[in-house]
């Protein structure tokens, strides 16, 4: 973490939460943090589709500094796609962030990169930041090859962005291996490959890598944030099963307070 880069912590609740169980969530979340604490750290959820225009509501209606966005996006403008959501519906919604590429979404749902690249490009035309996820398997950490793969998935979905695109990118490294799984990546495991994308974007774009956030995501507590958050190129989280607890989710928003705890 950095002085120019702000902290972002973002909850993916994934497949978890209706809109009744969502408004509740963002109510004790926004009961459990103040002012101070939401403007030093950028706090964001990322409920289901059908949730988004539950929080949105709530969002507005009582102003709260609490972001939302979306877990995924179409890689097409409109059209004839049934099932899927369009970066402008969600823009409409008033998502500033949408997550793209998740390996749940390249393993489940065979998500290449080329299809991921698309996504990052709807995100950008519509105006909302992609939380661009990369992040290798355990077989390709046992290889050793952990940074060269996840540096690749990250240059391939970024390639044709301009300097200006590319500073609304937000990065998320999320090994596979520790999604999930308790099985957190050291935070200097996590350092040594978020440092390496800083150094891939810096090389490709030049100084405007400085202004990238990464994050770091898989099994993201309380308990390991705040020694995760040390890292100077590491600027938040994307914090999966512990978003689901609005206390707990509180928590990690309040790292700065328990560092060193
Ligand atoms: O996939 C993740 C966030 O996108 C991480 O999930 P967990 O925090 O549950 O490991």
């Amino acid at each position: 973490m950095t002085e120019t880069r702000k902290p972002l912590i973002a909850g993916n609740w994934k497949m978890n939460l209706n809109h009744l169980e969502a408004i509740a969530l963002v109510q004790k979340l926004a009961f459990s943090l103040n002012r101070d604490q939401l403007e030093a750290v950028e706090t964001v959820v990322l409920p289901p589709f059908v949730d988004i225009r539950s929080v949105q509501t709530l969002v507005d209606g009582d102003k709260l500094t609490i972001g939302f966005g979306a877990q995924d996006l179409s890689a097409h403008p409109s059209g004839a796609y049934t099932g899927e959501i369009a970066g402008s519906m969600l823009a409409k919604l008033g998502c500033s962030y949408v997550a793209v590429g998740h390996s749940e979404r390249r393993q489940y749902h065979e998500e290449g990169d080329d299809l991921v690249a698309a996504k990052v490009r709807q995100a950008l035309n519509n105006g909302i930041s992609p939380i661009l996820c990369v992040g290798e398997a355990l077989d390709v950490r046992e290889a050793g090859n952990h940074i060269s793969h996840s540096v690749s998935q990250l240059i391939a979905a970024v390639d044709g962005l301009t300097e200006e695109e590319l500073a609304k990118v937000v990065v998320a490294y999320e090994p596979v291996w520790a999604i999930g799984t308790g099985r957190t990546a050291s935070a200097e495991d996590a350092q040594e490959v978020i440092g390496a994308l800083r150094a891939a974007l810096a090389e490709k774009f030049g100084a405007v890598a400085e202004r990238v956030r990464i994050l770091y995501g898989g099994s993201v507590k309380s308990s390991n944030v705040a020694q995760i958050m040390g890292k100077p190129d590491i600027d938040g989280a994307l914090v999966g099963g512990a978003s689901l607890d609005a206390e707990e989710f509180a928590k990690i928003v309040r790292f700065p307070e328990h560092a060193g705890a």
